[in-house]
């Protein structure tokens, strides 16, 4: 069998997903705001470091992608490289069969072929409203790694902190666990992983999680990742946006985040994006 090659993943990542918020036309309009020069948010030069990436709903990756191939032509045409490429399109699911009769489902080789390198998995509101188990999930890993793309596995304790910050602390990754080995156990060594911390607690509420417990609680899922061949990088996710990652913020204790309706105006795609630049020192 002919080895896989999987993408390149930076120092730092800030990924966006769109869940069902958008209609197409926002969605593609979005793309190219996104990638418009004019705004600077995506700086190829920067790429090593720091990489953005859309998670668009299934309807939208496709004309996504061709946006993407328009933006990619004018840069090499510009004599920019796109190796590595300068921005991720990515899926919010995918099954854990590459084809097949399973109505309804979307091929982790179709996902592939339309040219996303990263698939969200295991997302909080796919397991609480759809019922999607530890194990779907990290079926559903081995599939995305099958096709030489990234999963991006959100992993987060369902209660929020107690009075007793270390007990917090030890009961959430100690759920994070569960999925985080089964997920590793299911994967080859050597492919690239994003874990995607998101306290179910703190999504879509107008704070995010304190930057104290994030911190401690990705260190211990740092600490059952462990050593691997393959990269893994722990992002924070949950009610992110501009303001979390700068002086005193997340920027010290993740590799990036995952946005969600922070992310909705471009403004607030940029005003992040700025924070990590500086933080990176490539502003
Ligand atoms: O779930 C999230 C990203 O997938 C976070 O969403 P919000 O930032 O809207 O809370």
């Amino acid at each position: 069998m002919a080895s896989i090659t999987y993408p390149v993943l930076p120092e730092k990542l800030l990924l966006i997903s769109l869940k069902m918020y958008f209609t197409p036309e926002r969605t593609t309009s979005y793309m190219r705001a996104l990638l418009d020069p004019a705004n600077e948010i995506v700086h190829p030069q920067n790429r090593d470091k720091l990489l953005l990436a859309l998670i668009p709903d299934f309807l939208t990756i496709w004309p996504c992608a061709e946006i993407l191939k328009e933006y990619e032509n004018k840069l090499v045409a510009s004599g920019t490289s796109i190796s590595p490429p300068p921005f991720f399109l990515g899926a919010q699911d995918c099954m854990w069969e590459e084809y097949g009769a399973y109505t309804g489902e979307v091929s982790p080789a179709a996902i592939k072929s339309l040219g996303c390198s990263i698939v969200e998995l295991g997302h909080a509101e796919r397991r609480a409203i759809f019922g999607e188990t530890d194990d779907q999930t990290a079926r559903k890993a081995a599939a995305t790694c099958a096709q030489g793309m990234v999963p991006l596995v959100c992993v987060g304790e369902i209660t929020a902190p107690g009075a007793v910050a270390s007990e917090a602390v030890g009961q959430a990754v100690a759920e994070c666990a569960v999925l985080v080995r089964a997920v590793l156990a299911a994967i080859p060594a050597d492919a690239p992983v994003i874990f995607a911390y998101e306290p179910v607690w703190a999504i879509g509420k107008p704070k995010p999680a304190g930057v104290d417990h994030v911190a401690a609680v990705v260190e211990g899922i740092r600490g059952v990742i462990g050593s691997r061949p393959g990269a893994a990088r722990v992002l924070y996710g949950g009610s992110a946006g501009p303001g979390l990652w700068g002086a005193g913020g997340l920027g010290k204790a993740v590799d990036g985040m995952f946005l969600g309706r922070f992310a909705h105006e471009i403004e607030g795609v940029r005003k992040v994006v700025r924070e990590v630049e500086e933080s990176l020192g490539v502003a």
